[in-house]
């Protein structure tokens, strides 16, 4: 499975994370604003989809940098989970499905509980970012 996923940040340098709602997979934890991305689809392109429809903002690929990756075994299924940096959008990021939202330092995100496959990325972003 091709996932996108962004690490929105803000002007203070706080990353943008969202709670994955109950009754999706993995429920209840925090993960990157993303998604899979669909046929015919780049993964630039998914993600500025999934921006706007999660989280009612505007993007572009330009806006997106490629920083790092998460490659991991879930039981069911492999995921390949590119990570972009995005610091550039239009309008005011908003849960439009109703998932809790959060601005962390990246020093604080390994207060968040996040999937495994999440787990090395948190520590690469606080070198990175
Ligand atoms: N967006 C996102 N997904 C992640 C992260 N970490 C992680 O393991 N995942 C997994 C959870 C899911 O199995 C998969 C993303 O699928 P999803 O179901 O959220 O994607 P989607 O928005 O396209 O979902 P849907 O339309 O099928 O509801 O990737 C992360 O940080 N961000």
């Amino acid at each position: 499975m091709l996932v996108a996923a962004a690490a929105l940040v803000d002007a203070d340098g706080r990353v943008l994370i969202a709670r994955r709602p109950e009754g999706k997979p993995l429920a209840g934890l925090w993960e990157f604003p993303g998604g899979k991305v669909v046929p015919g689809e780049t993964p630039e392109q998914a993600l500025v989809r999934e921006l706007h429809e999660e989280l009612g903002l505007d993007t572009r690929a330009s806006c997106l940098a490629p920083i790092a990756f998460a490659s991991h075994a879930y039981a069911d299924f492999h995921l390949l989970m590119p990570l972009f940096a995005c610091r550039v959008w239009q309008g005011n990021p908003t849960a439009q499905e109703g998932q809790e939202l959060a601005w962390v330092k990246p020093v604080r995100l390994a207060d968040y509980p996040m999937p495994p496959a999440d787990e090395p990325l948190v520590a690469l972003l606080r070198d990175l970012l």
